[in-house]
């Protein structure tokens, strides 16, 4: 300790008081921070800690912990953070929301900071999670509980330019990240060093040793420094996640609090399912969001297809309760929109893809749904998840199709989930198939979407591995399409060997898809007779759909293709159909409707047979202007007197030729020749052109002198010329240059963003306006991220 002043000493100037009051602070904290290290080494692993303010944390951790309302720790907390503050490599599983984000939070700021970490350090602590929804929410997480640290943290999740990434990353000591587009910084921003990184962290390590991101975390793993801790937690933990070789852990500790316990999810969370056949899901499902229009609920669909056309579908039908839907394939700003809607929400209810199954706490959920089967029990467990997190009550159903149950349950009772089987009451049941089948017939874009939808599920059934659950054929899909309104199955021919996993994960436009078979054709029920008003149905669709007609319909001429990628939104290689037309069939689209779109090869005449494999070939088609520039062009004959027809330029014959002389020679004549024509044209021009001079001239003197004899306009013979006899190079001369445009209405610049001025002319051209897709920043990130900035004193 440094001694305070004598009494009556002589008193030190202003600036040496500041200056010994500074070093004062830094021996103050040089000695906390040594006593602070000291705790950590001496703390007992053996007594269960229970309060934060019994842990050896800094004083900026603790009192962030307070202002957040953390007194007391949960039980993967409690095991965790005493040895990750040790820096011992940790392997957590516990339970859907127990806690495991603050049980590595805690760590990697206290860790940091004992190691003294500062701006000038770089990268200290890299946390990889699998979706952007996770680390926004694991970011929050960490502003809020190391607002009174001086770290500087980033969130690297794509959805910005990553140029404007770039120019952050050089800064950050705490990074949250997906693998992606951490990997795409790695090997793309120059400034970004790793090389110091001490704390390595995968929240939801499973789902991120999953096939698709594996070779991005191995990638991303080769970067950074072999001596470093490293965390992985998981509410599951998966023979993946125990394969720690390649992760290089260090004599890992595995933190598994709930291994002893009887059920792998919490015990506040009531678990149902029920059997309702795939044709009868809708109703089950809009009877029981009608029935519970008071609660907070997540219904869990296969694809973003399925989940955008029972929302567009639920929403017209309006069962009394708001709506929402999150898929990932939504603008990020979107994405994080509905996402804080939904956490702030009392009532509602939203449609989701498993892009918010893992790891996202949205507050107060009453209910998740599970309409589509989970791929796998992991899967089912970080869906139900989603409620009764931090000792809350919640309530889950899953809906199984009769051929499902048997393996299913199975696959649940390995793994510890108690699930009871429950009834829907008859009372609540309410058919809404007629209703969707006139939606439909009434919205050919809904129409579509279900379609849409139906393949996207059909697919993901067919993709499963586990086939004890999941076989194509035990399902009524014929029953299902008429379900949502659709007025038949559309044939599907499906690829075989696809992992579903593997299928979400990898990026679009990766796959091929020409390796088909005819593996599982999608069951549909013996051919119902075609009714009037069945065709009707058909033929009034067609304007709209006839671009995507040809890609959903089953043509067994042509192949058809399926894609794995049913999320895809713009997924137009899903089913191609590639139809071989002759060039003038223009017309034909509403025939070819009516029996199939088949592929027909036409010859068209000295030219290739046109294939129509894009939007644009296809429209280019329905406009005649269009065609001709297909059409071969026209060749020029000349006849002579007796009526036959020459081409413009014949060879002549070559003895002829020959006869005057060698070619060269004859080539030497020509330009002679010609020289000498232009030169005698050219004397022509200059004579004439004088001439015309010379008369402009005496007229203009005429007039002049007439002017000066005060002679009127009328009685002077007709001097000013007519505008037939004007002259050429006059008139030219008189046109305005391409700079001097002034008349001409400058163009519009291509505008990326609208602003305010847009709306007014927007307004204006409602009819003829295309509508310009805004792409905005992310708003929130933004804000988030300027928060950020709020640990960086
Ligand atoms: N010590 C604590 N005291 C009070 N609340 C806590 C504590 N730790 C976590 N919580 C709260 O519990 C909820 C769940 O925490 P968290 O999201 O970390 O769970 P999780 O285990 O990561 O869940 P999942 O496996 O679903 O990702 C959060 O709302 C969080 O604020």
């Amino acid at each position: 300790m440094i001694a305070p002043p004598a009494i009556g000493r002589k008193s030190k100037t202003p600036s040496k008081f500041k200056q010994d009051t500074r070093s004062l602070k830094r021996k103050r904290n040089a000695d906390d921070l040594e006593s602070l290290e000291k705790s950590v080494q001496d703390l007992g692993l053996k007594v269960e800690i229970k309060d934060f303010k019994d842990l050896p944390l800094s004083q900026p951790t603790a009192s962030g912990l307070e202002a957040s309302h953390f007194k007391t720790l949960t039980d993967i907390q409690s095991k965790a953070v005493p040895l990750a503050l040790k820096g011992r490599d940790i392997l957590g599983a516990a339970k859907t929301g127990s806690g495991k984000t603050l049980a590595f939070l805690v760590p990697v700021l206290e860790n940091l900071y004992r190691k003294k970490w500062t701006e000038f350090d770089g990268l200290g602590a890299l946390i990889i999670s699998p979706t952007r929804e996770l680390a926004i929410q694991i970011f929050e997480v960490l502003r809020k509980i190391g607002r009174h640290h001086t770290f500087s943290a980033g969130l690297i999740i794509g959805g910005r330019s990553l140029q404007e990434e770039q120019e952050r990353l050089g800064r950050m000591n705490i990074l949250v990240c997906t693998p992606g587009r951490m990997l795409q910084h790695m090997d793309q921003t120059a400034a970004f060093e790793v090389d110091n990184v001490q704390m390595l962290v995968m929240d939801e390590a499973d789902r991120i040793m999953d096939m698709g991101f594996q070779t991005a975390v191995d990638a991303i793993v080769e970067h950074l420094p072999k001596k470093r801790q490293t965390m992985l937690f998981s509410a599951t933990q998966t023979k993946r996640v125990s394969d720690l070789a390649r992760l290089s852990l260090r004599d890992p500790e595995y933190v598994s609090v709930h291994e002893a316990s009887t059920s792998a999810t919490p015990s506040t969370l009531q678990q149902f399912y029920i059997i309702t056949p795939l044709a009868d899901k809708l109703d089950t499902l809009f009877g029981f969001i009608r029935a519970n229009v008071k609660s907070k609920i997540i219904v869990f669909l296969s694809s973003g297809k399925q989940v955008r056309f029972v929302y567009e579908s639920f929403r017209h039908l309006q069962p009394g309760i708001p709506l929402m839907h999150l898929h990932g394939r939504q603008k990020q700003t979107a994405r994080l929109d509905i996402t804080s809607k939904f956490s702030s929400s009392k009532n509602s209810c939203i449609f989701a893809t498993d892009v918010v199954a893992r790891g996202l706490d949205f507050p107060a959920v009453d209910w998740v749904i599970q309409i589509d089967c989970p791929e796998d029990a992991d899967t089912y467990i970080h869906r139900v998840g989603r409620t009764a997190r931090y000792e809350r009550a919640g309530k889950a159903v899953l809906f199984l199709d009769p051929s499902e149950e048997e393996g299913m349950l199975k696959r649940l009772e390995h793994k510890k989930v108690p699930i009871q089987k429950t009834k829907a009451r008859e009372k609540k049941q309410q058919s809404i198939k007629a209703q969707l089948q006139n939606m439909c017939f009434q919205d050919p874009e809904l129409k579509y979407l279900g379609q849409k939808a139906f393949v996207s599920y059909t697919r993901s059934v067919f993709v499963q591995k586990d086939k004890d659950i999941y076989n194509i054929n035990n399902y009524d899909l014929e029953g299902y399409a008429s379900s949502m309104g659709l007025p038949g199955a559309p044939k599907i021919k499906f690829r075989k060997g696809e992992d579903a996993k593997k299928a979400k994960n990898v990026p679009r436009g990766m796959i091929s898809s020409d390796d088909e078979s005819d593996g599982g054709e999608a069951k549909t029920k013996k051919q119902e007779v075609r009714t009037k008003y069945d065709r009707m149905f058909e033929r009034r669709n067609q304007d709209v759909l006839s671009g995507h007609y040809s890609k959903l319909i089953a043509n067994d001429d042509a192949g058809e293709t399926n894609d794995p990628h049913g999320d895809a939104d713009e997924d137009n290689d899903f089913l191609t159909v590639k139809r071989v037309v002759p060039m003038d069939e223009t017309d034909s689209e509403s025939d070819e409707a009516e029996s199939g779109p088949a592929g027909k090869l036409i010859e068209g005449v000295g030219r290739d047979p046109i294939v129509i494999d894009s939007k644009r070939k296809e429209k280019m088609l329905k406009s005649k202007k269009q065609l001709l520039k297909l059409k071969e062009n026209g060749t020029k004959l000349v006849f002579d007197d007796e009526g036959v027809p020459h081409q413009m330029y014949e060879l002549e014959d070559e003895e002829v030729f020959n006869r005057r002389g060698p070619a060269e020679k004859q080539r030497a004549r020509f330009v002679e020749d010609a020289t000498d024509k232009v030169r005698e044209a050219d004397v022509d021009d200059k004579e004439l052109a004088k001439a015309k001079k010379r008369e402009r001239r005496e007229k203009r003197k005429a007039r002049e002198a007439a002017e000066q004899a005060g002679v009127d306009d009328e009685e002077v013979p007709d001097l000013v010329e007519d505008d037939d006899h004007q002259d050429p190079m006059d008139l030219l001369a008189s046109l305005p240059l391409d700079d001097e445009e002034e008349a001409r209405p400058p163009k519009r610049a291509k505008k990326w963003f609208e602003d305010d001025s847009d709306d007014e002319r927007k307004a204006a051209n409602k009819k003829k306006s295309r509508v310009i897709e805004t792409v905005d920043e992310p708003e929130t990130l933004e804000d988030l991220e300027a928060l950020a900035a709020g640990l960086l004193k």
